[in-house]
């Protein structure tokens, strides 16, 4: 499903990932955890095409991430979202079925949403459906990371991507957010891959804990086998 061999990403005279070996199988729920600038968004560009190492080799669904076939395959929230404020939540969350549409359609999605049922589908279980047709920009922090995750959801990927997909959510919704994305994934029959930093939801939604530091795979245990040290050793402190 994903296999990164001797992966090294450089950035000038940072190694963001250094040397990375890493097979997730279908049906894995990984957790990626690290220290800030431990690697972990740069494991997940590399995973989806957005950056190419720098050395070493990716396979992503038998094929490679650039491939714009592969691409429609895999889904990611970002941490930066990759919304678009001004436009409406509905528009943003189409954006999830422009890998199927020709450009004539994924153009005229802009004047008319297309796809809408599934939209306002999506935007009811993440609980935005009263909020479908505002712009994106009028929502809050934790709203516009429920956008992303509707956009995702629509798109149905086999390899879904999150990058700490619940930073801005409460509890409540995190829990939600991540039985969502592990909902996707296994519809499917894939994976999925979420740089976390809490424990807790680790725990809950992910079987295994693979742990960077330096750009470097320094744990990789399932989620059972992984103690209250083990995390102190990743963040340089017990939590
Ligand atoms: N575009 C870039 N240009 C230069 N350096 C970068 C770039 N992206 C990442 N880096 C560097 O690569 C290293 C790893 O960054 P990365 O964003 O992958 O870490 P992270 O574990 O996701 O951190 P965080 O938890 O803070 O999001 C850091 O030292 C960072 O400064």
């Amino acid at each position: 499903m994903l296999r990164l061999a001797g992966v090294t990403v450089r950035y000038g005279g940072t190694a963001a990932l250094d040397g990375v070996d890493l097979t997730v199988a279908p049906g894995e729920r990984v957790a990626l955890l690290g220290a800030s600038g431990a690697g972990k968004s740069t494991l997940l560009a590399v995973a989806n095409g957005s950056v190419a190492p720098t050395a070493g080799a990716v396979r992503v669904l038998g094929g490679s991430p650039a491939d714009r076939r592969v691409r429609a395959r895999v889904g990611t929230v970002h941490q930066s979202l990759e919304l678009v404020g001004r436009l409406r939540v509905v528009h943003n969350v189409n954006a999830g079925l422009l890998a199927d549409w020709s450009a004539a359609r994924a153009a005229w999605s802009l004047v008319r949403p297309q796809g809408l049922p599934e939209v306002l589908a999506a935007l009811e279980r993440v609980g935005l459906a009263d909020r479908a047709f505002e712009r994106t920009e009028r929502l809050s922090g934790g709203q516009r990371q429920r956008v992303a995750l509707a956009r995702l959801l629509v798109q149905r990927p086999d390899l879904v991507l999150a990058d700490e997909p619940a930073s801005a959510l409460d509890p409540v919704l995190a829990d939600r957010a991540l039985t969502l994305l592990g909902e996707t994934a296994a519809a499917r029959g894939g994976a999925l891959v979420a740089a976390l930093h809490d424990p807790a939801l680790v725990r809950r939604h992910c079987d295994r804990v693979v742990g960077l530091a330096g750009g470097r795979v320094v744990l990789d245990r399932p989620v059972a086998g992984v103690s209250a040290a083990d995390l102190g050793g990743l963040y340089g402190a017990v939590p």
